[in-house]
């Protein structure tokens, strides 16, 4: 069973002995620009630039020189007390002018100084990990938050900031603890038949495993509403599925013509719909073909829309209807030429297409409004291995089998919980975290 010990660079009380520094704000032109100290040399190093004394967390505006006098810039500066600091160090903040050359100087000046290094991507909050002022769930949903560029990516990346993941781990822990409890007495106290605990035994895992399976599935769809929901058109040749792309998209960017079989490969195309990031995929017509190239094509097209989230079906007055599930939207093409029974659209005049749109975000929110929390891939791992092993251990128990093997299920549920968590194995998420993060945070 994991000991509950984190991982040798975030065991608290070993503050690292050095000082880092990096600008806070992107280069460039800004009316102000952030760089920020973290370490125990942070207020001091700012004090020599200061030339005197700063208060030990408070703020206080002065005139940066350099070693020789120089004037640099006039800054507002913050300090922060170690213990009472975004990662728990003593910090400090200059707040001078956007400038790249009043930047540039400053970070000269504080290079030269000893002690000092500057930081690399993700040091900051790698330090208030270190410290416990952040856990690897925050830190995801930190990460999601930086890199939110939808209304949708930001509200699911701050719920996860905020901690959802790690209240809700708590309480499966705690829970699955107690069925762990209840087989270690079936275990010691063997002689005496304790019958009845088997039964809770069993309820306590079905019920944290359904849990546990109802997250998963939202953890995948939160993933998909990050990387984006592909809705894919399809229909036959010449339906006008380029043409409809192209209108959705405000520009040329398939081909168009009237020679049926022009689109050939998969055309991908990325836009937020409503807040959701969404690919448009333009496909080649189905239909059947001696040419080798456009067979390709096809299977291609139907590969992809098979796995796509939604389908936008393109048909014609004579040509076959498409099976329609409820990730499918079957519209009649060309509408503004062809006559027909059902909704229409054209690409041609736009006729239809800000009811698709309005019809694409209501199917596609209706799934994201499901969530719970805003998770990653790796969630849906760890929880649906937890599901797993608990959903053993729930047979077994149901079964009436030696309590011993329900424990050991049990053992392989919590070691994913704690994955799932970060109180094991973070390195090499906490690694690939931390790249993905930019200098200064
Ligand atoms: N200028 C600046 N803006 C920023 C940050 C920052 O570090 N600096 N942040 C960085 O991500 C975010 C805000 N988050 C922060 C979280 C905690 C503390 C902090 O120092 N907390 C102390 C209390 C400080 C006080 O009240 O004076 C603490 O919790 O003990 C600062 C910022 C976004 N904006
Ligand atoms: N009147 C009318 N013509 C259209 C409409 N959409 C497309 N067309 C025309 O139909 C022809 C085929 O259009 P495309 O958009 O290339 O059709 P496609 O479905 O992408 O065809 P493939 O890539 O060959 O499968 C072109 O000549 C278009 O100008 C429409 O809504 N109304
Ligand atoms: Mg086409």
């Amino acid at each position: 069973m994991p000991d509950g010990t984190a991982p040798e660079e975030v065991r608290r009380g070993d503050p690292p002995a050095d000082t880092i520094f990096a600008p806070a704000t992107p280069p460039g032109r800004s009316g102000i620009a952030v760089i920020r100290l973290s370490g125990p040399r942070a207020r001091e190093a700012v004090e020599a630039l200061a030339g005197g004394p700063l208060p030990v967390h408070g703020r206080a505006l002065r005139i940066l020189r350099d070693e020789t006098g120089e004037p640099l810039d006039e800054a507002l500066i913050l300090t922060f007390a170690e213990g009472r600091s975004f990662t728990g160090e003593e910090t400090a903040e200059i707040q001078g002018h956007g400038s790249p050359a009043a930047v540039a100087a400053i970070l000269g000046a504080l290079g030269r100084q000893r002690g000092l290094r500057l930081a690399a991507p993700g040091e900051f909050a790698q330090r208030a990990l270190a410290h416990g002022r952040l856990d690897l769930a925050r830190i995801e949903g930190l990460s999601a938050l930086l890199e939110a560029e939808t209304e949708a990516q930001r509200r699911q990346a701050m719920r996860v900031f905020q901690g959802a993941l790690g209240k809700r781990a708590e309480d499966w822990r705690e829970r699955l603890l107690q069925a762990a409890a209840l087989t270690e007495a079936m275990i010691d106290f063997a002689e005496e038949d304790i019958p009845e605990a088997l039964p809770e035994i069993a309820r306590l895992c079905g019920e944290i495993a359904g849990e546990l399976e109802a997250e998963a599935r939202g953890a995948r769809l939160a993933e998909r509403l990050r990387e984006g929901f592909e809705v894919a058109i399809v229909g036959p040749p010449n339906a006008g599925k380029s043409t409809l792309l192209n209108r959705l998209a405000g520009r040329e960017a398939a081909l168009v013509s009237d020679v049926a079989g022009t689109t050939r490969d998969v055309i991908e195309l990325r836009m937020v719909l409503d807040g959701m990031p969404v690919t448009l995929l333009d496909t080649a017509g189905l239909r059947e073909t001696a040419d080798s190239v456009e067979r390709m094509g096809g299977e291609r097209a139907r590969a992809r829309a098979a796995a796509a989230d939604l389908r936008v079906h393109l048909v014609l007055p004579d040509g076959p209807r498409p099976a329609e599930g409820p990730d499918d939207i079957v519209l009649r093409a060309q509408a503004d030429r062809l006559a027909g029974e059902g909704p229409g659209i054209s690409g041609l005049t736009g006729e239809g297409v800000e009811a698709l749109v309005a019809e694409i975000a209501r199917r596609l929110s209706a799934r994201t409004a499901a969530l719970g929390a805003g998770l990653t891939a790796r969630h849906a791992h760890a929880m649906a291995e937890g599901a797993a092993a608990l959903r053993e251990a729930e047979a077994l128990a149901r079964a009436g089998a030696a309590p011993e093997l329900a424990g050991e299920a049990l053992r392989r549920a919590l070691a994913a919980l704690d994955a799932l968590v970060g109180r094991v194995g973070t390195e090499d998420i906490l690694g690939a975290i931390f790249q993905r993060f930019c200098i200064g945070k």
